[in-house]
């Protein structure tokens, strides 16, 4: 009996769109929803109860960072992630492939597994798929992922099919090696490179292995856009319905309306807390960038049609003398609302299509944000 269960709610009569919901043991999540990244165990800047002000409803986690610093014996030790963090509602968990491509400097990929030097402090360490698992059943996540090769953007066709075929057999060890099922859930990641032909054959191969949620990989790696919502529009309507569909690092107010035009229900991006510690904030008008000295005596709202706590009390004019002054509380103004704002998003999304406007919707907010 797996501890992930979804229901279709309902499905857009002209295009993938669909509403959903994601019963876990942590708590239920309405879909399409995003995931606010919380790499080290922490939503860069925001507190726990800060993310439930917006309603954020499930959070992303890192095998690869959590495993390097604290240590997942450790997280163990402490009761798990949720307890350690006090965050009690889902958490999703990657499962380090990516990050170890991304961000350890030296990596040997074999059948077994990867070795790599720490980005920290240079010292080797090996993961399989059985250690990703490991790693992620001491962390208790609700969802965690399977260990994947996720294959560099301009990557040859040879080596991807080679690469899809050996995540596929590193997606079955990871099903082998699972314990705790009743508790976790674990999803697939189809990759497959920019290949069509071979996107399905890597979702053929996982929906055989037969896993409660599916994820697409590999995307968001430095491809243009629109290659990625080519690929999107023909991989997603692969995937069984009655699971979720979740895109990996994705993704900007753009990317996610498209996604979900696709038919995607879940999706996460550092984007939103990395701009906001930038000092550029996400608005219903496009993007702002709050250095600009034409807001020094802008003592409007960042965004006059959001209204979240940072909108209601708070000045253009006030935000750029704390991203100027380096201020902590600028990260934790923007990011909040960064944060509010994409979640509305997603909110607005699921009642435009609940409503049979999603279309319409999604021609509004892409005229008024400036992509059209
Ligand atoms: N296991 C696994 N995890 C993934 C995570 C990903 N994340 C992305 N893209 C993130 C892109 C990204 C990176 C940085 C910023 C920023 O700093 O703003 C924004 C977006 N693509 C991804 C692909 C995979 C994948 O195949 N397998
Ligand atoms: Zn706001």
């Amino acid at each position: 009996m797996s501890a992930i269960k979804y229901e279709l709610i309902k499905e857009d009569k002209r295009s993938g769109a669909r509403v959903g919901k994601i019963i876990t043991p942590h708590g239920e999540i309405p879909t399409p929803i995003f995931m606010p990244v919380g790499t080290r165990a922490t939503v860069k800047a925001m507190l726990p109860e800060s993310l439930k002000e917006i309603n954020a409803k499930i959070i992303l986690g890192n095998t690869y960072h959590l495993y390097l610093r604290p240590g997942d014996d450790i997280i163990k030790k402490a009761g798990g992630l949720h307890k350690f963090m006090n965050w009690d509602r889902p958490i999703l968990t990657d499962s380090g492939g990516f990050q170890v491509f991304s961000l350890s400097k030296t990596n040997d990929i074999t059948e077994e597994g990867v070795t790599f030097r720490s980005h920290i402090d240079g010292s080797r360490h090996f993961i399989s798929p059985e250690k990703s698992m490991e790693i992620q059943n001491n962390l208790g996540s609700d969802i965690m992922m399977a260990f994947d090769e996720c294959v560099p953007y301009g990557a040859d066709k040879k080596y991807t099919k080679d690469s899809l075929e050996m995540t596929t057999r590193w997606a079955k060890r990871c099903k082998e090696a699972h314990k705790n099922t009743e508790h976790q859930g674990l999803f697939g990641i189809v990759q497959g490179g920019m290949f069509k032909d071979l996107r399905k054959q890597s979702a053929e191969q996982l929906i055989d292995l037969d896993f409660p949620g599916y994820a697409l990989g590999g995307l968001s790696v430095g491809e243009p856009m629109d290659m990625m919502f080519d690929l999107l529009d023909y991989t997603t309507p692969l995937l069984p319905k009655d699971k979720p569909r979740y895109l990996m690092g994705v993704g900007s107010p753009d990317a996610l309306l498209e996604g979900v035009k696709s038919g995607i229900d879940m999706f996460d991006c550092v984007l939103q807390t990395r701009m906001a510690r930038n000092g550029t904030a996400l608005t219903s008008a496009g993007k702002v960038t709050l250095k600009n000295a034409k807001y020094k005596e802008d003592f409007t709202p960042l965004d006059d049609k959001c209204d979240c706590y940072v909108c209601r009390n708070y000045t253009k004019a006030y935000l750029r003398h704390l991203v100027i002054c380096k201020e902590i509380l600028s990260s934790m103004l923007v990011s909040y609302h960064n944060l509010y704002f994409t979640l509305k998003l997603m909110e607005n999304m699921r009642n435009a299509i609940m409503e049979d406007r999603f279309l319409e919707f999604k021609h509004e907010f892409e005229k008024e944000y400036g992509i059209i």
